[in-house]
């Protein structure tokens, strides 16, 4: 017996199993069971009850188990048919029924046995009965020659779709072959051709001599039904490769790419698209798909070895840029990596005027925008040394490959799906955003809403401590040279330089909170994402965006800048400006760190989308480096 309303019944421990006949193991029994169980779940709302409610409660589900149970029933009686030839038996009927003397029921028989759809009934009977299910074929002729190559006749139905492989030219011998089937597609799903095979015809006509070209212009042209006459490759490419998912670190547009080897089959990707690699045999072309759009056939990408190349080739080539193919991501990179610096200028500008216009000390410390308790890591200083990060001179001696990352790194990060168990530590959440778009405004509310669950690491300083400062509060105040050797062993996560002083945040600090159990959340420049990419910390990158600059004039009227030397100085429509422009720069420059992006237009949309996100980060599955879940990584 199958509920129909919301778990409001009684569980009915007499009730019987829905089919008639109850085999005790009936999935529908097993069904009734859980759907028992479940109603004492649903209404304490426990997390995915009510979906799993409604799902066993679906009619169709219902439906589909109790066919299974009749099927496994009459499976169980193993039914013999009383006769393979219920047809000519029928026919037998009829012919007997004509010598009867007519009554109006011998007349009724007769019409039924000679109904068509009675007919087509006792004809699937027999076939059934007779198993004889396979086509019937013509019969080989006798005078086949021994040394005729085995040929094969395939063929397609073209649908919208195209065929989903593509054929060569074989230099030696000029036979036209198939060079490789593309997943999914309608060649590879038919399981009739294989990479290798030599075409010999195309809808009768023969392709000796032809050009690739003209080969595909015949098939352009053909409609419905095309029939492939193939002498086979007499080993068919098996592909055993395990399944390998990626995140694409840069982009890919093949229609700008002249070397490969067929365009239409080739598939675009953007920086941070999550792509299936189906096929790595070819060295130079992989097979993948977009997990965003596993449905379609896959598409021809380059290899990692391959798109290393080209970039290496393109960074080497500006400005004559021939891989256009690549040229948003590396051009941006490159040209742009000045201008992801108009912090850095400004600051540089402001330090001139610093001395004249030099804040009072608690004003430059107690930066809080009501803050109505202590929270760490907010402080004016650590915020402005984050800013002038880029141009700290230590960094150039400890970091010099970090700009080169984004040019020549692996264009391809394997990728694995990895879902935080309750009991493994919280992953570390970074924010990230153009100076004054509200990532601190974000994190202070978040850490104000619950702060025994988010708290930021207390950063280090080499300054001196204040009065009314204590060691571990605001700052760890460590000496110069513990500061430097912490940056050398690389347990600095970020740090720069704010008059003359140095700050920064520890991985240490960090791991301190992760440990206590509870989320670190902390704001980074984006050149930093890199440093904290470990599988300890398992960072969740979220980017804090402008919305447009209407909006945003709008919502920043009461708004206030923090800068080197004004306090609370209110946005111009320059900041705006150049707060969308750097937040186009860091997308495209390091868009494929960030798992989720917010528009931070609402404050109070921006905090709830915050909240879930990172929710989301901590309790759902998520595309992570494959590197990070590695048995390795997991037992160092
Ligand atoms: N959604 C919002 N609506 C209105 N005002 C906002 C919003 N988000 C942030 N603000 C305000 O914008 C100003 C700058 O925000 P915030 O200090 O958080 O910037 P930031 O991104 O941390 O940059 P920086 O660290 O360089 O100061 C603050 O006055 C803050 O209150």
């Amino acid at each position: 017996m199958i509920q129909s309303d919301r778990g409001e019944d009684p569980p009915d421990k007499d009730s019987k199993p829905s089919t008639s006949t109850s085999p005790e193991n009936g999935l529908s029994k097993i069904l009734r069971l859980l759907m028992q169980e479940l109603s004492l779940f649903y209404s304490r709302d426990v997390n995915g009850v009510c979906l799993l409610y409604d799902l066993l409660h679906s009619p169709w589900l219902q439906a589909l188990l109790k066919i299974y149970d009749c099927l496994q029933e009459f499976k169980e009686k193993k039914p013999v048919p009383a006769t393979p030839h219920a047809q000519a038996l029928s026919q037998e009927v009829v012919e007997l029924l004509l010598e009867t003397p007519p009554s109006p029921e011998i007349q009724e028989l007769r019409r039924t046995l000679q109904a068509p759809h009675f007919k087509a009934l006792l004809s699937a009977h027999d076939t059934v009965a007779q198993k004889d299910f396979e086509p019937l074929l013509p019969p080989l002729p006798d005078n086949i020659p021994e040394s005729e190559e085995a040929m094969r006749i395939v063929c397609l139905v073209k649908n919208q779709q195209p065929l989903g492989a593509t054929i060569k030219r074989h230099e030696m011998t000029g036979d036209i072959l198939v060079a490789r089937i593309i997943h999914g597609g309608l060649a590879e799903r038919s399981g009739l051709l294989y990479a290798g095979d030599k075409l010999v015809e195309v809808n009768g006509v023969s392709v000796e001599g032809l050009d690739p070209e003209q080969v595909i212009h015949i098939l352009a042209m053909s409609r419905g039904t095309i029939m492939f006459k193939v002498v086979p490759v007499s080993d068919p490419p098996v592909n055993n490769q395990k399944m390998v998912y990626v995140r694409a670190m840069t982009d890919y547009w093949p229609q700008e790419d002249p070397a490969i080897p067929c365009m239409d089959a080739g598939l675009h990707f953007q920086k941070g698209d999550i792509l299936q690699i189906v096929d790595q045999n070819d060295d130079l072309w992989w097979q993948a798909r977009k997990i965003s759009d596993s449905a379609t056939c896959a598409g021809l990408i380059p290899s990692n070895h391959l798109l290393k190349r080209k970039q290496r080739e393109f960074w080497w080539s500006q400005p004559y840029q021939p891989h256009t193919c690549l040229k948003s991501t590396i051009s941006i990179s490159m040209e742009e990596e000045d201008d992801m610096k108009i912090d850095e200028k400004c600051v540089e500008a402001d330090e001139e005027t610093f001395e004249s216009e030099e804040l009072s000390e608690d004003k430059e410390e107690f930066v809080g925008h009501g803050q109505t308790f202590f929270i760490a890591g907010f402080r004016r200083s650590m915020r402005l040394c984050r800013r002038k990060s880029h141009l700290c001179p230590l960094r150039a001696g400890v970091c010099c490959s970090e700009s080169s990352y984004s040019a020549v790194g692996a264009p391809y990060e394997e990728v694995t799906r990895y879902q935080r168990r309750p009991a493994d530590k919280h992953r570390l959440i970074v924010l990230v955003g153009p100076s004054g778009v509200g990532v601190n405004e974000l994190r202070r509310h978040l850490i104000e809403f619950n702060p025994s669950h988010f708290q930021s690491a207390v950063p280090h300083t080499t300054r001196s401590k204040k009065s009314y400062e204590m060691n571990g509060r605001e700052y760890h105040y460590v000496s110069k040279e513990t500061f430097e050797s912490l940056i050398y062993s690389h347990r600095m996560l970020e740090y720069g330089e704010y008059k003359g002083h140095l700050y920064g945040t520890s991985v240490d600090t960090v791991q301190a909170v992760l440990d206590e159990g509870k989320v670190c959340v902390m704001d980074l420049e984006p050149q930093d994402i890199q440093m904290t990419r470990t599988h300890e910390l398992k960072p969740y990158v979220i980017f804090i965006k402008p919305s447009n600059m209407s909006c945003m004039k709008q919502s920043r009227k009461n708004a206030k800048i923090i800068t080197d030397y004004f306090v609370d100085m209110k946005f111009k429509d320059e900041d705006l400006q150049e707060m969308e422009d750097l937040a186009q720069k860091m997308e495209t420059q390091f868009g494929q760190f960030f798992d989720h992006v917010i528009v931070n237009d609402n404050l109070q949309d921006a905090c709830a989308q915050l909240l879930s996100a990172i929710q989301k980060a901590q309790e759902e599955l998520q595309w992570v480096p494959a590197t990070w879940i590695s048995s390795d990584a997991e037992s160092s």
